[in-house]
């Protein structure tokens, strides 16, 4: 099969379920706010700056990989700088043509300079409307839906998931818990995920990333997670190849595909952790081929480079994925999306396969 154009990928629809807002910052609009606040950056050319992050970012643990959005959530703390990071955020996928994102930050990182979490949340969102509306006018429409994240080695969580759902009619569409994750396991966040069960409400858990099995089972059969943030571990409950025929499911993965639990793997951002040694040895390959229900995502697209058309291009070349591969990876998780059955519906007949069979054609 003949590789697909990069240019085509841009132009496929996708949707996106993991992607931070601390994470995805342009490196000119870093070093803009930085000067407006006064904060110090390992580099001051935005093209420096970017392989800085990307760089400092590939360090094979997720921890030290984790201390490079000191430089990003520093001035993420004014109405102006979220506002204006959102905004960008929105329209930055849009040009790359997600045409359904979520987008996850934490609000308890960004009260250094004295705002609550309702104006750092109301800032973002004010953002994202602004965004996704100059998008629509420019020809590139998007949805972004907001996950509020809570930090897993804090004590925010319940405080968090309240707000999630104070904001639940007000652009927010779920909850997660992110941060380093050995020593810090879901069921710290227990009563959170409780209250939120109670409610109705939406939750992914970022688990199976750099803790294996143990963060995954804890965080489906304990605290209820609808989906998984990576859960690429999960692999480790896998025996056999399907070429070898001779594939076994331990009892979690097979929970896991059995009940169409969602997987969030974000292939680049596994590498630079260390989670996966290579995009051409990522568990994605046998993931998809045992049938799980697999989604793609950039996770943090300035520490990583990376853009969904680029994680998609990886993909492509890397396991020779062609058009029903990719359209099958965004149907996927356009189904695992936490808005409404009716709009995933919508977008997934009306934007998502007329766009696909354009391209196939
Ligand atoms: O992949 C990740 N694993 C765990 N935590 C993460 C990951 N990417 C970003 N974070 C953290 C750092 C951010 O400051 C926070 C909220 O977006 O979530
Ligand atoms: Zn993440």
């Amino acid at each position: 099969m003949a590789a697909i154009a990069f240019s085509d990928i841009v132009e496929a629809p996708k949707a996106l379920l993991h992607d931070h807002l601390d994470g995805g910052l342009r490196p000119a609009t870093i070093i803009e706010l930085a000067d407006q606040v006064g904060h110090e950056l390992p580099a001051t050319d935005p093209v420096a700056l970017g392989e800085w992050f990307v760089a400092a970012a590939d360090s094979g643990s997720l921890e030290r990989y984790l201390e490079t959005f000191a430089h990003t959530v520093a001035v993420m703390q004014t109405p102006e700088g979220l506002h204006r990071v959102a905004k960008e955020c929105a329209l930055d996928l849009a040009a790359d043509g997600v045409v359904y994102a979520e987008v996850r930050y934490a609000p308890e990182q960004h009260l250094e300079r004295g705002l609550s979490l309702d104006q750092v949340v109301d800032a973002v969102n004010a953002g994202f409307v602004e965004g996704a509306a100059e998008a629509a006018a420019q020809g590139a429409p998007i949805r972004v839906g907001v996950l509020l994240t809570a930090m897993r080695h804090a004590a925010r969580s319940q405080e968090i998931a309240e707000l999630s759902v104070r904001y639940r009619d007000a652009g927010v569409v779920g909850f997660d818990i992110a941060g380093a994750e050995a020593g810090f396991p879901p069921t710290r966040h227990l009563d959170a995920f409780e209250y939120l069960q109670r409610e109705n409400f939406h939750f992914t858990i970022h688990a199976g990333e750099a803790f294996g099995l143990p963060s995954i089972w804890q965080a489906i059969q304990w605290c209820g997670a609808d989906r998984l943030g990576h859960g690429v571990r999960l692999v480790d409950d896998i025996t056999g190849t399907p070429a070898g025929g001779d594939v076994v499911l331990g009892r979690l993965a097979a929970y896991v595909r059995d009940k169409r639990i969602p997987l969030e793997l974000c292939p680049s951002s596994n590498v630079q952790t260390g989670a996966a040694p290579s995009i051409a040895e990522h568990p994605i390959g046998l993931l998809h081929d045992l049938r799980f229900r697999v989604t793609v995502n950039t996770d943090n697209r300035l520490m990583s480079g990376t853009s969904m058309s680029r994680e998609m291009a990886l993909l492509s070349e890397a396991f020779g994925w062609g058009w029903s591969e990719l359209q099958w990876l965004t149907i996927n998780a356009m189904k695992s999306a936490f808005i409404p059955y009716d709009e995933r519906l919508a977008i997934i007949n009306e934007v998502i396969k007329p766009g696909y069979a354009k391209l196939i054609g």
